[in-house]
């Protein structure tokens, strides 16, 4: 039996790719195993679910794990609603009608949120917050994610940069994940990539520059778009060899492909890797969490809105970093999303795999990133207050 005041809904549609079950399912998580909520997250799309948490039954109405009870989301809905402390619709996927005619007869409703996405733009601290009357006598309020301490903040489990450090203290830890995998060639001094990114034309430009590099240099690849488009330059190589199942060798650049993990099997491949290319709005994040310099593949729009997006965030990441060094590395993000082989590779060489200043700044920016509390611990102070 659930308390209302412990019990939180959460609604995620599963638009595209992973990052919106990505994003709401560590929110569930975090909110359930920090702040002792009973969670249920209803999403509509458990195949996709289940690439990030492979223990999960797509076919079961509702299941637990980590506390939080997972509903699937049908229409109509097949489990009862019962209104909660809170309501989350995330990134403004539209609640069930039979929720939306209850709520405005509820005398009195839950607080309900719309979770947008993460955005280091200067606008959203001043919408950050703001309530609209979305039913009669009940209103939204729109909580936004960002960088600044006047935003929703940023998801970030407490004790995480902790585990982070003792990770990455441990030489043999990168070995070990490798070996997890299955992978035996990997040297614990050897440069090694990780690239999660969506189709991008820049790639063959970036892959056949690191084959010719002077020393081995591996690229760990989960399945997905990224790995697709891998694979079409492989097939255009005549020098490929493969040593062990799924990975191939050209030159001197090892091509290893991962299959998907849950969540943590994740950040730890973020934490071991040299560098990392990530993607859409979790594994951003995570990769800064990881403290290690990065590309961020943003999430393409129409008209081009997310270079927008994309420069706000560079600026924001850039504002006490070397000039020179901020320059070579907002041009290389700039050209990677513009699917500019060349520039790619001019500026990738220019800041070169290990530059000691970005590394360095890597390390410093989630200090400095969290503010003075992340999103969860905002979230539930927010909602206390309303
Ligand atoms: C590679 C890998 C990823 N993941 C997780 C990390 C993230 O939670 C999730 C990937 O999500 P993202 O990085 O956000 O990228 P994405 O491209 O999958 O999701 C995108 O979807 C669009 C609809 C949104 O508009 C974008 O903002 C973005 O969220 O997958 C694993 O758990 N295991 C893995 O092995």
């Amino acid at each position: 039996m659930q308390s209302i005041q412990r019990h939180w809904d959460i609604f995620c549609t599963v638009v595209d790719n992973y990052g919106d079950i990505g994003v709401t399912w560590r929110l569930a998580r975090q909110l359930a195993h920090e702040y002792n909520l009973d969670i249920n997250l209803w999403v509509d799309d458990l195949l996709s679910f289940a690439h990030i948490l492979p223990e999960l039954d797509p076919t079961a109405l509702t299941q637990q794990f980590y506390g939080v009870t997972v509903i699937h989301w049908t229409q109509p809905l097949q489990q009862h609603w019962t209104a909660g402390a809170v309501l989350i619709e995330a990134f403004a996927c539209k609640l069930p009608d039979e929720i939306q005619q209850l709520l405005p007869r509820l005398p009195s409703p839950p607080v309900w949120f719309n979770l947008e996405y993460l955005s280091a733009e200067s606008w959203i601290d001043d919408c950050h917050g703001l309530g609209s009357s979305a039913l009669p006598g009940v209103k939204k309020i729109f909580y936004f994610p960002g960088f600044t301490a006047k935003s929703g903040g940023l998801i970030c489990e407490q004790g995480l940069f902790d585990k982070r450090e003792h990770w990455q203290r441990q030489p043999q830890t990168k070995l070990s994940l490798s070996q997890s995998y299955g992978l035996t060639n990997i040297n614990a001094d050897d440069m090694v990539i990780s690239l999660f990114c969506y189709e991008n034309a820049a790639l063959n430009h970036l892959l056949a520059l690191w084959s010719d590099s002077p020393a081995k240099l591996h690229l760990l690849v989960p399945r997905g778009k990224g790995l697709a488009t891998v694979k079409t330059w492989l097939s255009t190589q005549s020098d490929v060899s493969t040593s062990e199942p799924r990975s191939y060798l050209v030159k001197n650049l090892h091509i290893h492909e991962l299959p998907m993990t849950d969540q943590q099997g994740y950040d730890q491949l973020l934490w071991s890797c040299d560098f990392n290319i990530v993607r859409g709005e979790d594994s951003f994040l995570r990769a800064q969490w990881a403290a290690k310099p990065f590309i961020w593949h943003i999430y393409p729009q129409e008209e081009d809105t997310h270079l927008i997006k994309l420069d706000a965030f560079m600026r924001r990441y850039c504002h006490n970093l070397a000039p020179a060094v901020a320059e070579d590395w907002q041009q290389l993000n700039l050209a990677f999303n513009q699917q500019d082989g060349p520039a790619v590779c001019r500026y990738w060489q220019k800041l070169g795999l290990v530059n000691g200043v970005l590394s360095q700044h890597a390390k410093q920016w989630p200090v400095d990133a969290i503010n003075d509390a992340d999103l969860a611990n905002r979230l539930v102070k927010m909602a206390k207050n309303r």
